[in-house]
């Protein structure tokens, strides 16, 4: 039985809306006019135990609002919305007892007092027994290499260390399922791969389910075997970041470094996407034209350095499918 089933989920908000003008803005306080935001359109998707999955979409898309319905907070207009058999916004506290939440734009840990005493809250809080709260809090602070950090007031902390205690503390009191929210954002290159390690070896070793949403594309592919993508409330496409790329396009990338910058290598069949000094990028179907006789007609072209055949970037690959989604939040 799948650990997450969410069925045709909806939302819309409520906005009011803003009429121009100062008589206008008096209208607006007397009479409100309000419009409907679709935040959602009818989300499906289920997620087994076990599984780091990427939910990624355009600015607006819906990714929060899904993450609210999942977590409790939040209650849909209408659709299926099932977690370990409970229904989040109905059984709260069951729920929140097996879920970790983290919010990289936000903390949960108290700003002016040292990291461990909102660990201890945290105990308070959750009603974790004091052994298992100690065992816990141990294994993360050594995992996550906090020691030092433990007795630093929060606001002290870096991005990174702040981000790291914010990880533990939503996992102190062990639970089985983390949704991650821009767990990397604002995070130095460092501080990322120890965020995407650390996430690696929960999923891993511990079998945590995981639910990363995210703009960074380097995580999810670093992280997640499968992503689900949505824009405008919907589903656009749900599997691999494989899957996703062919979904788009199969075009792949020669970079070329050539060894006289000026020297001209147009190909019929392959176009210049991007010139920087000596390197030349171009792109190509492979159906077209083979990557054996690209090469071999651009070196017979001009000298060349260096050669690298890649796929298009994923960001690139996204960027596309964000395109075919149209605009964010637009209506269905
Ligand atoms: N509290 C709210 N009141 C009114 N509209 C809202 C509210 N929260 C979200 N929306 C709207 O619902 C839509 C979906 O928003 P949501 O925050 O779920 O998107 P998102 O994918 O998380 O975006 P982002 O990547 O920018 O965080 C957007 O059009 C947004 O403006």
């Amino acid at each position: 039985m799948p650990l997450i089933v969410v069925e045709d989920l909806r939302k819309a908000y409520r906005v009011a809306e803003r009429r121009p003008g100062a008589l206008g803005a008096l209208a607006g306080l007397v009479r409100p006019r309000y419009r409907a935001v679709d935040a959602l359109a009818g989300v499906s998707f289920s997620l087994e135990r076990g599984e780091l999955v990427g939910y990624i979409g355009p600015n607006g898309a819906g990714k929060s609002t899904t993450v609210k319905i999942l977590a409790g907070i939040l209650v849909p207009d209408s659709g299926r919305c099932e977690v370990a058999g409970r229904v989040p916004w109905r059984e709260r506290v069951a729920h929140v007892g097996r879920l970790g939440v983290v919010f990289g734009q936000r903390t949960q840990l108290l700003w002016d007092l040292p990291v461990i005493d909102s660990f201890e809250l945290l105990r308070d809080i959750y009603r974790v027994g004091a052994a298992d709260h100690a065992r816990a809090r141990d294994e993360l602070v050594a995992m996550l290499d906090l020691g030092p950090l433990l007795d630093t007031p929060v606001r002290q902390l870096s991005l990174g260390q702040r981000m790291r205690c914010d990880l533990a503390a939503a996992l102190l009191h062990a639970p089985d399922l983390l949704f991650l929210d821009e767990p990397t954002i604002g995070l130095d290159a460092v501080s990322k791969l120890a965020v995407r390690r650390f996430v690696q070896r929960l999923n891993r070793e511990r079998g945590v389910t995981v639910i990363l949403t995210t703009h960074d594309m380097d995580d999810i592919e670093a992280l997640c075997s499968r992503v689900i993508l949505i824009a405008g409330g919907r589903v656009l496409s749900d599997g691999s970041l494989e899957a996703l790329r062919a979904q788009v396009t199969a075009e792949r990338w020669l970079i070329v470094d050539l060894a006289d910058p000026a020297a001209e290598i147009a190909e019929p069949r392959a176009e210049v996407i991007r010139r920087e000094g000596a390197r030349v990028t171009l792109r190509f179907d492979p159906a077209a034209i083979s990557t054996a006789e690209l090469v071999g007609r651009v070196t017979a072209r001009a000298p060349v350095r260096d050669l690298l055949v890649q796929n298009p970037p994923i960001d690139e690959i996204v960027a596309r499918l964000y395109g075919e989604g149209g605009e964010a939040g637009a209506p269905p």
